[in-house]
């Protein structure tokens, strides 16, 4: 058996509804006879993680149900097999089915840091959670500044910190930002978001999502694989930006543009980069190519984390385009690039390749099933950055979601129509028209970028880091005001030497997002 243990999750007891037989509904369990209720078993796996799995033991499904279980077969969450914990969850979940609830209040389908973080922050308030979706590690490798992720409470998930910022636009001086950044250990920030779960009694379901329908009592209805349905009240999507198919999107906004990276994490010789500061952005040519060639079509950068003298993590990035900038290209150009910094590769620890949809429309505020994180186009337009709103946004998003099913008293009178009007509310709060205000704002600024040549990104960037420190630092997370954002196109205006003056005057009157722009702005 695989190790079930040494991926934290673990799974635990299932329940049949009896309601969704009467409604017609496929059989809830899975067909062939297999002990899915509560069964002992230990399970064996490596390294130093205590992977002992206790269940408890039935004899059969009759007796199972008999002993409260209901017929929905669900799971409990355990982390690192603390036992105390465990049981403490097990109460949970047997309160649960003795106080005849079977029906979760929400449901969220990911487990990346939106999922986890947006789970653990409603089950903090009183909601019965689920959690469903493929037990896997994180695997991107996240950047943050640090005074953001300090805010939120997650300095220890950090394992590195760089005390400046440095970013080189050409060879003339480079600009030191002032301002702290940190590289996110995924696997501390796996283990945190799942800890908040498991303390705040999150249950989770490890399975793929099929589809997700309503019932006619008004509660949605998520069919997972293996012919389990789980109804509940809201069900939220947070499997990243791939989550179209349970959700619509707004008709006619604006293409998905995609920002591509490719980053080594390599040991070396000759590193130049000084192990105190974090590259945030290394434009400078070394390829030197051809204005005609490809590389000349997509302008890419350097965003460098050297963790020693010798041990350095480079990415290749390609800030936004509208078509993927390939692979083996951005590769291409990380290899020449370190090849004319003199930088010598003895050994490569890990590769990653980053593919993040940027821009593209809101979803639709009208449909029942709600989103979070990239799923309901959270990540920054102009930028390709997302975790640290999305975890900065659970908690908030979670209140209101409790808020609602308090306020409507769901619990007990749910029709269809109280339950799209309730998801309404909840859309509103989530994307509220200020916010949208400022994504307009944000999709502005990503078409102005896509077609700015590398010369143009240069004058661009110098001009973006000479605003005021609070500008740029609200701008890139996401926490200026619409108003703010008009005085931060102002400024710079002002500082922008003439031709980049011109260019975005002209931007702002030909480019379909200015007009859009104009009309969120003027929309109250
Ligand atoms: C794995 C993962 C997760 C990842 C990987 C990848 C990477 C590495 C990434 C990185 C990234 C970065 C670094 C980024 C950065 C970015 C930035 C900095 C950005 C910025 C942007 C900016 C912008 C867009 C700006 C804009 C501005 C504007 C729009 C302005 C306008 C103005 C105007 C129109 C004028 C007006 C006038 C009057 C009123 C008179």
């Amino acid at each position: 058996m695989d190790c079930i243990g040494a991926r934290n999750f673990a799974t635990m007891a299932v329940f049949t509804c009896p309601r969704f037989k009467s409604l017609g509904r496929r059989r809830i369990m899975p067909r062939k006879k297999q002990p899915i209720w509560p069964i002992h078993m230990q399970v064996k796996c490596s390294g130093n993680e205590s992977c002992v799995v206790v269940k408890e033991d039935f004899a059969d499904e009759e007796d199972y149900i008999k002993a409260g279980g209901s017929e929905l077969v669900f799971v409990q969450m355990q982390q690192n097999k603390d036992m105390d914990l465990q049981s403490k969850l097990s109460d949970k979940l047997r309160q649960i089915s003795s106080a005849g609830q079977t029906i979760l209040d929400l449901v969220v389908i990911g487990c990346g840091p939106a999922g986890l973080a947006l789970a653990a922050e409603s089950a903090k308030l009183g909601l019965n959670v689920g959690l469903v979706g493929p037990d896997l590690p994180f695997t991107n490798n996240y950047g943050v500044w640090e005074d953001e992720f300090k805010d939120l409470g997650l300095q220890a998930c950090i394992e590195h910190v760089w005390r400046d910022t440095i970013v080189y636009l050409d060879d003339a001086d480079p600009i030191l930002i002032g301002r702290a950044y940190g590289r996110v250990s995924r696997h501390l920030l796996h283990e945190e978001l799942l800890k908040r779960c498991v303390e705040a009694g999150v249950l989770y379901l490890n399975s793929k999502v099929d589809r997700i329908v309503e019932s006619t009592s008004g509660h949605s209805l998520v069919e997972c694989e293996g012919d389990i349905v789980i109804p509940c009240r809201f069900v939220t999507v947070a499997s990243g930006a791939a989550s179209g198919k349970f959700l619509q999107y707004e008709l006619g906004g604006p293409r998905v543009s995609v920002q591509t990276a490719y980053g080594v994490e390599v040991e070396v010789d000759n590193n130049p980069y000084d192990p105190s500061l974090m590259v945030f952005m290394d434009y400078r040519d070394y390829v030197r190519h051809d204005a005609q060639s490809l590389e000349a079509k997509y302008p890419t950068f350097l965003y460098a984390m050297p963790m020693t003298k010798t041990r350095v993590f480079f990415e290749e990035t390609c800030l936004a385009s509208k078509d993927a900038m390939p692979f083996d290209l951005l590769k291409k150009k990380l290899m020449l690039r370190l090849n004319t910094l003199g930088v010598r590769i003895k050994q490569i620890y890990e590769e990653e390749w980053s593919y993040i949809p940027v821009g593209g429309s809101l979803p639709n505020t009208e449909q029942k099933t709600l989103a979070f994180g990239a799923a309901a186009s959270m990540v920054h337009p102009a930028t390709g950055y997302s975790v640290v709103r999305s975890l900065s946004e659970a908690p908030k998003c979670a209140s209101v979601l409790a808020n609602i099913l308090r306020q409507n008293h769901v619990k007990n009178m749910l029709t269809s129509s109280s339950t799209t009007s309730i998801s309404t509310q909840a859309w509103n709060t989530l994307w509220p028209q200020e916010r949208k205000r400022q994504r307009s704002f944000f999709l502005f600024g990503l078409a102005l970028i896509l077609q700015l040549d590398i010369e143009g990104i240069r004058s661009f960037f110098r001009a973006f880091f000479l605003v005021p420190k609070w500008m740029w630092q609200g701008f890139l997370g996401s926490s200026l005001s619409s108003a703010d954002l008009m005085l931060f196109a102002f400024y710079m205006f002002i500082i922008a030497p003439n031709d980049m003056r011109k260019g975005l005057i002209r931007h702002l009157l030909s480019d379909p997002t200015g007009a859009t722009m104009i009309r969120t702005y003027l929309t109250f």
